[in-house]
């Protein structure tokens, strides 16, 4: 396998002056420029006009506008929206939303290859989920397909489309998805958790002078490593002993996951001759990533199987869900590793994010956290190394509707993608089989039309007030785990790690925002804090009443 060296720089972790604004003009000043002299003007029909028709005459297949029709902004021959793209790099859910501030609810955007119709009607998006197709298939990540063919590697559950997809994902399902099955896992996930609230603390106190925790996502990343193994392999490896990770091989995974997930906006869907020629940098970097990911990844799935030959049935509860994948007949050995990898690096990066935004919530909102405290204190009462048991997490509503929230203001997925396996109309326009589509929901998320107080961290909106009223949401203007059978498939094990994590730090610490001000959105691929974020932990005093009071202090 070609090793490439995997550069350690780290981008978010540099401080900027931000010049993107006025990059954004000039960018979008060179493209007008170009699409003056090299294109005919192109007149676009109103969006409001053609929004009410559309809704009124319910879209029937024969009326349908074509293709060409759908809104848009002008285009340069084959590059397309390049300098658009260019100019909102980091900041996708920015240009979806000026885009349908000026467009509307439907609009096309095309970056060279990359032709995609993007949607922003939760209506169009429960009608484009309905017509899903037995087997959804996602936009294509060339870069991803491109290492995997260069290496011979099979395509995972996440990469894999038709038939190989559904065998794969139909090997994990019934376990990752069973909520009886992923409750197996809460003492060892309790555990995990426990261990990565010491070794915040022991961080604060020996780097942090005692009061901010220091690189806070780093030590976030190794409590989701360490967690996805307790998952994968049924034993914990390592990575969150106080003296630094037991094999350094796991910091080099979880940086290899960030990295790959933050090139993957330049490199990933472009062809792959242009982007070895004007990224060339990024694209070393990110197969470098892919090299670190398969490596490590691999050391361990080799480790574990190793075990389970020896052991044999010994024990058919040990092994985690690599034992599962193991003994699938319907699996040949290289979807085993191609699946075990795809579900280790889905589960890094995603809920460090995710863990990394609630916290940054909590510290600017000291009454959402004294109130999940107190929720805390009544249903988990007892010593502050208690576990919380599923029989705890029945009760703990408000912690539940804390996470809840932060995927609804961080979607840290950012949006959703889908291939049209047949001709469809949405909106009205006929849009042929092989339409990329695009669900802007992180911008839906944020839209005050269907979220009152959109910009606001309220968690209690999703639960029933004392007149037991819950707030009416569009059940597709909320889709942090996607939709249908191609959803996330480790939605469940996500929820009940970050519950378990989020739990066990907000009853012994009180959270201050520390070093994480004036914290942006970068959406890349995912949706990441744009620096570390970096809080500070308070002791929680042992008599519970005067914590309230140091909260507000
Ligand atoms: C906050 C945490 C997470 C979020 C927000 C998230 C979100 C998502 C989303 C939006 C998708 C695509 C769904 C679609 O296309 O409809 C996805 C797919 C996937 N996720 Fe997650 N995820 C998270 C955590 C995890 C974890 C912990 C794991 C592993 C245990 C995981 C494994 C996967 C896999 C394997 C897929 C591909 C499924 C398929 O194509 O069949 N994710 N995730």
């Amino acid at each position: 396998m070609e090793e490439h060296n995997l550069l350690e720089t780290n981008v978010s972790m540099v401080p900027k002056m931000d010049f993107r604004p006025l990059l954004r003009l000039k960018m979008q000043y060179i493209h007008n420029a170009a699409v003056k002299s090299l294109c005919p003007p192109v007149r676009y029909k109103s969006t409001t006009v053609a929004n009410k028709e559309n809704k009124e005459n319910n879209c029937p297949e024969v009326d349908a506008k074509p293709y060409s029709s759908i809104p848009s902004k002008a285009k340069l021959p084959y590059l397309g929206h390049f300098f658009h793209g260019l100019a909102y790099a980091k900041k996708t859910y920015k240009l979806t939303e000026d885009w349908y501030q000026d467009l509307g609810p439907i609009f096309q955007i095309k970056i060279m290859n990359l032709d995609m119709v993007v949607i922003r009607d939760p209506d169009d998006i429960k009608q484009h989920f309905r017509m899903e197709a037995k087997y959804p298939q996602r936009l294509e990540f060339k870069s991803w397909l491109h290492y995997r063919e260069v290496h011979d590697e099979e395509l995972g559950v996440l990469l894999a489309d038709g038939e190989k997809w559904h065998v794969q994902r139909r090997a994990i399902s019934p376990y990752m998805m069973q909520p009886r099955y992923v409750a197996t896992y809460t003492h060892d996930l309790n555990d995990t958790a426990l261990d990565a609230v010491d070794l915040l603390r022991h961080e604060r106190d020996t780097r942090g002078g005692g009061k901010v925790v220091p690189l806070m996502r780093d030590l976030l990343f190794r409590w989701a490593l360490e967690s996805i193994g307790v998952v994968l392999f049924g034993k914990r490896i390592g990575c969150l002993s106080l003296e630094g990770s037991t094999d350094p091989d796991t910091d080099a995974f979880a940086h290899a996951v960030n990295d790959m997930f933050t090139t993957s906006e330049r490199v990933g869907f472009l062809p792959l001759a242009f982007v070895k020629i004007f990224f060339r940098k990024d694209f070393a970097k990110h197969m470098a990533c892919w090299d670190t990911i398969y490596r490590v990844a691999k050391k361990y799935i080799d480790a574990q199987l190793n075990a389970i030959t020896e052991e044999g049935s010994k024990d058919e509860e040990a092994g985690g869900l690599v034992r599962q994948l193991a003994t699938n007949k319907e699996l040949t050995i290289k979807q085993v590793y191609a699946t075990a990898i795809d579900v280790m690096t889905g589960a890094v990066d995603t809920t460090t994010t995710a863990l990394q935004w609630c916290l940054y919530e909590l510290a600017r909102n000291p009454d959402v956290q004294e109130r999940l405290y107190a929720e805390l204190v009544r249903v988990v009462p007892d010593g502050r190394r208690e576990q919380i048991t599923q029989k705890h997490l029945i009760d703990l509503h408000y912690l539940k509707a804390c996470v809840k929230e932060t995927l609804r203001l961080y979607q840290i997925a950012g949006g959703y993608s889908r291939v049209l396996e047949q001709d469809t109309v949405i909106r009205g326009y006929k849009l042929p089989k092989g339409t990329v589509i695009a669900g802007a929901t992180p911008n839906l998320c944020r839209d005050s039309n269907y979220f009152e107080d959109a910009g606001e961290f309220k968690p209690e909106r999703w639960l029933r007030d004392a007149s037991g009223r819950k707030q009416e949401t569009h059940p597709f203007a909320y889709l942090p785990f996607g939709f249908g059978t191609r959803s996330c498939v480790g939605r469940r094990f996500a929820e009940l790690e970050m519950h378990l994590l989020l739990g066990q730090l907000v009853r012994q610490f009180i959270v201050r925002p520390g070093n994480a001000v004036d914290v942006e959105i970068n959406h890349t691929l995912l949706i990441y804090p744009s620096k570390s974020v970096d809080i500070e932990l308070v002791d929680r005093q042992t008599d519970d009443k005067d914590s309230a009071q140091t909260l507000h202090s």
